[in-house]
């Protein structure tokens, strides 16, 4: 029998503890066994296993761009035991075989829980309903069409109506397709205007979100807003919540730090969407992510090979890595700045994405009887980002060269080691 004693570690609530792990679950640290494997986790904090709720592992149809076993050994390295799996893979994920099979490769080949999200409408194409109760059944709660938004009323009305049964939830890729239509890829305002690129209107992002709330509030049905990116959008999400509508929210590591300027060196690496705000949209999205308006972090990891990202800034694909570097910019941009303590940061990236998600053995409290899901985090190691350490296997890293913490020195999934720097 393996054991691992892990002593020292700074636990949520204060005080220094010992976590035992014994086939897989915490248990009681004074029943170790003799042989026991010690790790030394003085000055580190304890934080339960982060939990995405958004990210895109390309497999199947874009294994070039990253796997599942790239993406959750990235994941793993960014202090994440569980991630769900965006739809928009070829095929889509809009069959509940389609789902299995995502499981099967993840059972061979994951570091990490990979949870498939199921799509909303067959082949993304927004007009029919996949197949949701069949992939209800094979475990899916969380469906998007992500990478394109619902865009109709009447099928978005009838999915929340659907998932409402198996208490599903429909996560909105929140861009009005003729507001924010081809061409556009960067915040509209002085900036696009002067680089001449396509713009793309904050009110594209929150008329679809107040449209949404409303059905939701109709159907009585769960609604997720995915990497929420304007100020309005979240005055309509607080106005909702404090109607009772059952909405939530989650941001993504790059909104929270980066700004429209980035854009200005034309490189594609800052094309993403919804596009990078500027100042005012980024200090609201920190405040709410304060105060649980937006209550989880969602890296949208968004892998794109080099050669659909080497292209002029409005040809390129939208999309930037997440995964490896979520939490350190989360510790940068709202520990360090005094508006998230370290429980607040479990709640935000364990506790609250597990509950959204419906997961049931993730985004739990470290305790004796529950599943050891773990991150050791050194609150003082820095670095500089080199996106060729990255363990994606693409490269278009928008922290490159930029000085952040370094903090994951362990990650333990269900007791396994899937990342260790100690
Ligand atoms: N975020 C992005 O810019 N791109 C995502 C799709 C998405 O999240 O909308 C992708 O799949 O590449
Ligand atoms: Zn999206
Ligand atoms: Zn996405």
């Amino acid at each position: 029998m393996t054991e691992l004693l892990i002593t020292g570690a700074r636990l949520i609530g204060g005080d220094a503890g010992d976590l035992l792990i014994r086939d897989g679950v915490f248990v009681d640290p004074a029943s170790a066994g003799s042989d026991v494997e010690r790790i030394d986790a003085d000055g580190l904090i304890a934080l339960p296993g982060l939990v995405d709720t958004h990210c895109h592992l390309r497999e199947p149809g874009r294994e070039d761009a990253e796997t599942i076993e790239s993406g959750t050994r990235a994941a793993a390295r960014g202090g994440y035991t569980a991630v769900l799996a965006m739809a928009n893979v070829n095929p889509v994920t809009d069959t509940a075989e389609a789902v299995e099979h995502m499981k099967a490769v993840a059972a061979e080949t994951a570091s990490a829980a990979v949870h498939p999200v199921g799509a909303v409408t067959k082949g993304l194409a927004g007009e029919e309903l996949a197949e949701l109760g069949l992939m209800a059944r094979a475990g899916v709660r969380l469906f998007s069409d992500d990478g394109k938004c619902v865009h109709d009323s009447l099928v978005m009305r009838r999915a929340l109506e659907y998932v409402r049964a198996f208490d599903g939830v429909i996560a909105q890729h929140a861009q009005d397709p003729r507001l924010a239509g081809a061409g556009a890829c960067c915040h509209e305002g002085e900036i696009s205007g002067r680089l001449g690129l396509g713009g793309w209107p904050a009110v594209a992002e929150s008329v679809i979100v107040a449209r949404d709330v409303q059905l939701a509030e109709m159907t009585g049905s769960r609604y997720h807003v995915c990497h929420v990116s304007t100020a309005e959008s979240i005055d309509v999400i607080r106005w909702a919540k404090a109607r009772g509508i059952n909405v939530t929210a989650e941001v993504t590591p790059h909104h929270l730090l980066l700004t429209t300027s980035a854009v200005e060196g034309y490189d594609p690496t800052f094309k993403v969407n919804p596009p990078l705000r500027p100042d005012e949209h980024v200090e609201a999205l920190r405040e709410a992510l304060a105060d649980g308006t937006i209550e989880c972090v969602g890296t949208d990891h968004a892998p794109h090979a080099a050669h659909d990202k080497d292209h002029a800034f409005s040809d390129a694909a939208f999309g930037m890595l997440g995964l490896e570097a979520s939490l350190a910019v989360v510790m940068d941009t709202m520990v360090a700045e005094g508006r998230l303590d370290w429980a607040g940061v479990a709640e935000r990236m364990a506790y609250a994405p597990a509950r959204i998600a419906g997961l049931t053995d993730q985004g739990r409290p470290l305790e004796v009887g529950e599943p050891a899901n773990l991150v050791l985090v050194d609150p003082e190691r820095r670095r500089t980002v080199d996106r060729a350490a990255s363990l994606s296997k693409s490269r278009n890293n928008p922290y490159h060269g930029r000085d952040l913490p370094d903090p994951v020195r362990l990650t333990l999934w269900a007791g396994r080691t899937t990342f260790r720097d100690l």
